[in-house]
């Protein structure tokens, strides 16, 4: 499968917005994984947040295999993890609710995430954010899956609860063939971790 960007233009609508993309190609195939590295506010989380198909764009397209992103129902192929797991969860619903918002989660992803059986019974207050973090990421982990955009998801975790998560993310990508976008301002990590980078920024 193939995601694409093609000449993708967007601005938030608020008194003198200036356009934060304009004309940005980018594709990511199955089985890739993108790195996508460019100076804070350059536009990172609002190109994922086009990809996923949480905002649309005012000039361009984004296509899965051809097809606009849009036209596909139910669970959707491409999911974004993001930097923030407190503002992804609903703070109202106990945690084995929000694990299983888009469908059953297999039981092996929770103990590769090392997901505590306790925490299923909890809110998202009663959690540190690397332990919600890994709640964001096991439930996207559906059947339909195709493509996975993180967006900055360890940047405040620790190097061990990093490791464990991008190990089991890599072992995933490569399992299921999914296709990997990894926003990140670690130029290491990236190199460590994908395929190619891409400088938003040239
Ligand atoms: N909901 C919003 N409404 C208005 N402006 C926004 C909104 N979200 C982001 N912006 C603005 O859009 C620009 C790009 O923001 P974005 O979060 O995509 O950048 P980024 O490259 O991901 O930054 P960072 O590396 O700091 O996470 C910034 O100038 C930001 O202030």
């Amino acid at each position: 499968m193939i995601l694409e960007g093609k000449q993708l233009g967007f601005s938030y609508r608020h008194k003198g917005s200036f356009p934060v993309l304009q004309d940005v190609t980018l594709s990511l195939r199955s089985g890739e994984r993108v790195g996508l590295i460019a100076p804070s506010g350059r536009g990172k989380t609002t190109l994922c947040k086009l990809l996923a198909g949480y905002e649309q764009p005012d000039h361009g397209q984004v296509l899965l295999d051809g097809k606009p992103l849009s036209r596909y129902r139910g669970f959707c192929p491409v999911q974004m993890i993001w930097q923030h797991p407190e503002l992804a969860i609903d703070p109202l619903l106990q945690l084995k609710r929000t694990l299983q918002e888009a469908g059953p989660v297999e039981e092996s992803t929770l103990h590769a995430l090392q997901i505590n059986p306790a925490w299923l019974n909890r809110f998202p207050s009663e959690l540190s954010g690397g332990e919600l973090q890994r709640f964001c990421i096991a439930r996207v982990f559906q059947p339909g899956l195709r493509f996975l955009l993180c967006d900055e998801i360890t940047a405040m975790l620790d190097q061990i609860t990093q490791a464990q998560i991008w190990d089991f993310l890599i072992a995933e990508a490569q399992k299921r063939d999914l296709g990997m976008l990894v926003v990140s301002h670690n130029h290491h990590l990236l190199q460590r971790l994908c395929t190619r980078i891409i400088d938003l920024s040239i």
